[in-house]
């Protein structure tokens, strides 16, 4: 390994996106370095491979560099160390996403990029594209969202986000397709631009792999005045919890209002998506194929979280419900890991933003057309989490029991109805569909705890009891 990626080895596992927490690193090789600035200070994008258990990922790290001893007060947190990068002369090597000096210039570059459409145009390792129309205004000084994001996302004045995105997966980010997909939809986040590169692709052209069109990041509008709806919903449960014998539609911070608007901008975002790129209706063979797949994805959470045990018969039950559905199942691209803290609630009613699907699973994988009550059932287990994350290790849990119960229920049943009336198929009549995608993003949901938050495991294990009994 060389200094750098010794350096590497030790920063990247202990970052918010590094998604192998949990495993050991076994190899990390710096993949492709494309300088962006060169001079003092220095932006570099690169990919990092990183081996584990015989599995390779790949991150985005975007490398500010300095010379040693001028890194100032205010980046040193964003220090990942001291190397020679072969000049002889010893450099500060940081993450650039912190620095608005350096992210400035990727602004101009994005505002002087030629405009394309994405998965078109050329040009350079590491290329900047402009959706036509979309005029960027430079000279912004960015910051860094702070958050439990898979991704790394900065706000560029009151104007822009641009998402780097930090495991990189080969192909086009579904993010960007969808959101461009939707440009021109109220419920949707306006896209801008966008910036990617080629890499490693292991999974194509045999074992030498190829190299794929890959996105790094993307722009899009700032919804300045929005409010994230995990805190909307958070609020409302805390005020209910305050007096837990009132009933819910009753408390001062009754959420069902928001909950069936939601359910309706989530139809019309639905409808639109299903305008604008592939549908299909699923087959008998496709419907076991994915019942087989929610199986696969059980047994490997039961085998790594083996409290899940005891609900495997009446989960494989469901899966095996949803599996005989005989009905035609239409599938069309989704959002594919909907939840509350998906949505902001601005002045002009929802928005859905991060249309990347769930981090975990390839691109390819992710792309797929699927069931849009996929995504209702994701907001479903969401009023759940609300409901019951604030209950994790309180001594007021039996008491506030009843009262989450109610919460999720009101919340879930008027945002089935808004998703109805906003013109999405009834999810009231589509129990068996809806119960198997609901189970299956508990059990995705038992994953993702255990390897990123094990204080809140017991959430969708709680929920999984609750569905099963
Ligand atoms: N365009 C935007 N406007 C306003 N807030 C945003 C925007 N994009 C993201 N956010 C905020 O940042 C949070 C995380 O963004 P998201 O795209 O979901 O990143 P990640 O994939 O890393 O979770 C969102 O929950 C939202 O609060
Ligand atoms: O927002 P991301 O794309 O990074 O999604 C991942 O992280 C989410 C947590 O931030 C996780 O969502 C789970 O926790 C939420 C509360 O924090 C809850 O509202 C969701 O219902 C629950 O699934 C998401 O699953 C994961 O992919």
């Amino acid at each position: 390994m060389t200094q750098l990626e010794e350096l590497l080895a030790d920063w990247i596992p202990r970052q918010r996106w590094f998604a192998g927490k949990g495993a050991p690193i076994d190899t990390l090789r710096v993949d492709s370095d494309h300088p962006l600035l060169t001079g003092e200070p220095g932006l570099r994008v690169l990919v990092v491979a990183i081996g584990q258990r015989g599995t390779v990922s790949r991150y985005q790290v975007l490398l500010g560099l300095r010379p040693a001893g001028t890194l100032r007060e205010e980046l040193a947190h964003a220090a990942i160390g001291v190397c020679d990068l072969g000049s002889g002369d010893p450099c500060a090597v940081y993450d650039a996403a912190h620095d608005p000096e350096l992210t400035g210039l990727l602004l101009e570059r994005l505002a002087q990029a030629p405009a394309a459409r994405p998965a078109s145009g050329g040009g350079g390792p590491v290329r900047f594209a402009r959706l036509p129309g979309a005029a960027v205004r430079t000279g912004l000084r960015s910051l860094v969202l702070k958050g439990e994001q898979s991704n790394t996302s900065l706000v560029f004045g009151e104007d822009y986000v641009l998402k780097s995105f930090r495991r990189l997966w080969p192909g086009l980010n579904p993010d960007l397709e969808l959101t461009a997909a939707l440009a021109g939809s109220p419920y949707v986040a306006r896209p801008y631009a966008w910036i990617e590169t080629d890499i490693t692709d292991d999974g194509a052209a045999g074992a030498a792999g190829g190299r794929t069109r890959t996105t790094l990041a993307m722009l899009q509008e700032y919804m300045r005045s929005a409010t994230d709806g995990w805190v909307l919903a958070a609020t409302s449960v805390r005020d209910l919890y305050a007096t837990p014998e009132i009933a819910p539609g009753d408390a001062g911070g009754d959420f069902a209002g928001e909950a069936e608007r939601l359910g309706a901008a989530t139809a019309a975002v639905h409808r639109a998506l299903a305008r604008e790129l592939p549908t299909d209706v699923l087959t008998p063979a496709d419907l076991r194929d994915l019942a087989g797949a929610m199986m696969d994805r059980l047994h490997l959470a039961t085998s790594e979280v083996p409290e899940l045990h005891p609900y495997v018969g009446v989960l494989r039950t469901a899966y095996e419900a949803f599996a005989r559905v005989d009905e035609p199942l239409p599938i069309q691209r989704v959002h594919g890991d909907y939840h509350l803290g998906q949505v902001v609630r601005t002045d002009a009613g929802w928005v859905l933003l991060d249309f990347e699907g769930e981090p975990a699973v390839p691109v390819a994988d992710r792309r797929r057309p699927s069931s849009p009550l996929r995504d209702v059932a994701g907001m479903l287990r969401s009023f759940d989490y609300a409901a019951r994350y604030q209950l994790v290790g309180s001594s007021r849990a039996p008491e506030l029991a009843p009262a989450a119960r109610a919460w999720a229920q009101r919340n879930r049943e008027a945002f089935s109805a808004g998703y109805a009336f906003g013109g999405g198929v009834d999810p009231e009549k589509h129990q068996t569909v809806l119960r198997a995608f609901e189970y299956d993003k508990a059990v995705y949901e038992v994953l993702y705890e255990a390897h990123h938050r094990p204080s809140w495991l017991r959430i969708p294990l709680d929920s999984i009891a609750a569905l099963a009994a």
